[in-house]
């Protein structure tokens, strides 16, 4: 009772009174501040709302990945205290080189201190993917970044409407938007300095949007091997068109451009497109027509979607509405597809935008299926109606000409028609010299150099010049390479012989001696080159070497019948190798000349030379022999890739390859595929070439019959199954025919029944009747049957 008195007590008066006013100043206070905050947040949204410019970034373009890239870059970004964490990137081409101070990867921590490689673990597993983990400020988290003068405030979200949509939203005060453009075009400006070395490729969905899928290292042109002139041309082409915007709208020509690009699989068509996008810097737009949600409508939307300047590429054009999954025959199934747009539930694509997509798309796979409803005038509209998009280079591929429709192949939808074919001679060649690493400049230089400044006095005089001194430094030249001898520094200061003949080092000089020694059967430069014939140019004298360099390389001594030299500009440099097994190689240290215009040798040349050298390395002398050929083959076989050659080894090997390689038989990529097999022995590569084609020809052979007695037994039994269906067929006929025989029949008897039944009864009527007429008449008359 006591308790709840003094509960009251201070609600009706009394002592309490005080305690009730302090209790209303509270809540007036408390209304007060809560009052102030909102009015003040208001006034801050109306202040925000009045001058500051906010521009808002969907990810769906460009200006989003852009912008990503910059922020990724800028310190306060970095610094963010809220983040998340993914492998994933959602900016095309920039995942492989985020900065490192926005990722991390196993190689940069190691426990507690930064990671040391271990070597043993480098090799642990080649190729193994590094992962690398990148931070990213957590969505409507907002940062500040000073730009120009101003200060940003940055915000990432999500789009409002359930698209989930990824937003970047960059507010700043000032009066125009001219710093909101600025900052845009620095963002754009990085981004392509950034993506310079990367060609992005894009996928049509089916959506009618176009995916980034990809980003790839740009293929140079020149390691697309086609015969002279028609890479070239295409290139030109391209470069011609795209500069020459003013040109068509002038004509009211559509300023388009298509190349048809038609022939034997493996012969290069996709990668030509890849280099020359690289050339152009262009981005890839990808659509395969055979994909089985395509649609004219769909199409069109894409078509209209394309950006202005880009490669868009319609691969495999034949299949369009084949959508086989063989080139060959044109029939199947239509799974056939290539690249994520064809099928979005299997998309590959490494962003978090694309697994998005792939989720929505996976959802819809089952109710797009089987809609593939192109037809040829809607992908002729799409091409060049009226909703197509202008300034796109357009490149079609097909293997299969003859089966495209010639509305489809005409000038003004694809006005450039390459033809691409099996691999002749001289691409293989090419092929081969593309495909084996050449030794650099600096590697053949020198191992060992020597001052020739510091050689002292003695030294130069200890050197013996006999007669044939010339005949030294032509020696030299000669194991240069007999190569071209542009920037081959020479001395023109004259030596005097120790016969006391004082002769100039002149180039001329020196260069026919060398010849002649190349010349000479027994010769060591020939024994070096085998017997491969040098050119004999002069040697230019522009400038003497401050060095003598020494090279203790040993040079391949297999025979060469390559005559076109490779190798320029290298300073005049020295071998030393060793004799061959059959003594006849030269072991020799050879020097180059010094500023002091000294040419100076261990070794003779010639007949000489070949002496000392026997005396020296001979071939007891097992140390200093060089791996045969085999030998390095069988050593490079071990190893990732093969030696680098010098240029006349592979001139030489590369042509050996051609040699064996017949004319238009296979496909580049067929012999890219030999040669990848034997990437680190180019020596088995060149010789093993006729073996191979051998057994290719078997291979096909074997093939092709296993082809044949596959048709043959395919169609045997097809043969069969008919004569089977037909014999089915036929006794069901027969057994529905004597069914409704019998049926026939059972009606006929039934009617027979039914005859008879109405027989009887006619029968029994007329019996009745007059059987009546009797009683009747029996009746009358006294009749014979009773009446009832
Ligand atoms: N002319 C070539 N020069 C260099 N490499 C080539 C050439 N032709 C083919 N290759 C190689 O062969 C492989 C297949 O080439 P690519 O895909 O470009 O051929 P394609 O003609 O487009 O074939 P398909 O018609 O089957 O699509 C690639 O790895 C490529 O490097």
């Amino acid at each position: 009772m006591d308790a709840l008195k003094s509960l009251v007590q201070p609600l009706v008066g009394g002592g309490g009174a005080s305690s009730v006013v302090d209790g209303m100043k509270l809540v007036v206070l408390g209304g007060t501040v809560e009052t102030a905050r909102r009015v003040s947040s208001s006034a801050w949204s109306h202040f925000v709302n009045s001058f500051f410019l906010t521009a808002h970034f969907s990810e769906e373009d460009y200006p989003y990945d852009w912008l990503m890239l910059w922020l990724s870059r800028r310190p306060e970004w970095q610094r963010s205290r809220e983040f998340e964490t993914t492998t994933r990137t959602t900016t095309p081409g920039v995942s492989s080189t985020l900065d490192a101070m926005n990722s991390f990867g196993d190689e940069d921590f190691d426990g507690e201190g930064p990671h040391t490689p271990d070597p043993e673990d480098a090799d642990e597993v080649p190729g193994k993917v590094k992962t690398r983990v990148v931070f990213q400020p957590t969505f409507d988290a907002t940062h500040t970044i000073y730009y120009r003068g101003h200060w940003l405030r940055v915000k990432r979200g999500r789009k409002n409407g359930g698209s989930g949509c990824e937003m970047l939203s960059i507010s700043v005060v000032a009066r125009n938007n001219t710093i909101l453009k600025q900052l845009i075009l620095q963002a754009k400006k990085e981004y392509e300095a950034h993506a310079i070395h990367r060609i992005q490729i894009y996928f049509a969905d089916a959506y009618g949007s176009w995916r980034w899928t990809d980003s790839r290292h740009k293929r140079p042109l020149s390691s697309i091997v086609l015969n002279p002139g028609v890479k070239e041309m295409l290139l030109q082409d391209t470069k011609d068109f795209l500069g020459s915007e003013k040109w068509y709208a002038d004509r009211g020509i559509p300023f388009r451009r298509g190349y048809l690009l038609h022939g034997v699989p493996g012969s290069g068509k996709s990668s030509l497109i890849h280099a020359i996008a690289g050339s152009l810097q262009l981005d890839i737009y990808v659509v395969s027509l055979s994909a089985s949600w395509i649609s004219d409508s769909t199409l069109t939307t894409l078509m209209g979607r394309v950006p202005a300047r880009c490669i868009l590429l319609l691969e495999d054009l034949d299949a369009a509405f084949t959508r086989s999954v063989s080139r060959e025959d044109g029939e199947g199934d239509d799974s056939k597809e290539q690249g994520p747009a064809n099928n979005p539930a299997t998309t590959t694509t490494s962003s978090s935008r694309g697994s998005r997509h792939r989720r929505s798309a996976a959802a819809t796979t089952e109710q797009l299926s089987e809609s593939n409803t192109l037809s040829l005038s809607g992908l002729l509209n799409a091409l060049d109606g009226v909703a197509a998009a202008e300034g796109r280079i357009l490149f079609a591929t097909t293997n299969h000409l003859e089966r495209l429709d010639p509305a489809l192949c005409r000038p003004g939808r694809m006005d450039v028609w390459i033809e691409f074919k099996n691999a002749s001679k001289w691409q293989a060649e090419a092929l081969f010299r593309n495909f084996f690493p050449i030794v650099e400049e600096q590697e053949l230089e020198v191992e060992e150099e020597i001052e020739i400044d510091e050689l002292s006095e003695a030294e130069v005089d200890s050197v013996v010049l006999p007669e044939g001194t010339n005949l030294q430094v032509s020696a030299v030249a000669n194991v240069v390479g007999g190569e071209p001898t542009t920037g081959v520094v020479v001395p023109t200061q004259e030596v005097s012989s120790p016969t006391g003949s004082s002769s100039s080092l002149g180039l001329s000089t020196l260069w026919s001696m060398s010849s002649s020694i190349v010349g000479g059967s027994s010769s060591a430069a020939s024994s070096i080159f085998g017997g491969s014939s040098v050119p004999s140019s002069p040697l230019s004298s522009t400038a003497s070497p401050r060095r003598v360099l020494v090279n203790t390389r040993s040079l391949d001594s297999s025979p060469s019948s390559s005559p076109s030299p490779v190798r320029r500009g290298r300073p005049l440099t020295t071998q030393k190798r060793g004799a061959g097994a059959d003594g006849s190689s030269l072991g020799t240290t050879t020097t180059g000349v010094g500023s002091s215009g000294l040419s100076t040798s261990t070794t003779s040349t010639g007949t000489v030379t070949k002496g000392v050298s026997e005396k020296q390395f001979g071939s007891t002398n097992q140390t200093y022999l060089p791996p045969s050929a085999a030998e390095e083959d069988i050593v490079a076989g071990q190893r990732h890739s093969a030696k680098p050659l010098d240029g006349i080894t592979l001139s030489r090997l590369a042509k050996h390859f051609a040699d064996g390689v017949p004319e238009e038989e296979f496909s580049v990529a067929a012999l890219q595929g030999y040669l990848l097999k034997h990437k680190a022995s180019p020596h088995q590569a060149a010789e093993g070439v006729p073996e191979w084609v051998v057994s290719e020809r078997d291979m096909r052979e074997r093939l092709k019959r296993e082809k044949e007695a596959r048709e043959t037994k395919e169609k045997a039994e097809r043969e069969k199954k008919k004569k089977e269906k037909e014999e089915k067929e036929k006794e069901k006929e027969k057994e529905k025919e004597k069914t409704e025989l019998e049926k026939k029949e059972a009606e006929l008897e039934k009617i027979r029944a039914q005859l008879a039944e109405k027989e009887k009864e006619i029968e029994e009527k007329k019996s009745g009747k007059s059987t009546s007429g009797k009683k009747k008449k029996g009746g009358e008359c006294g009749g014979y049957y009773t009446c009832c």
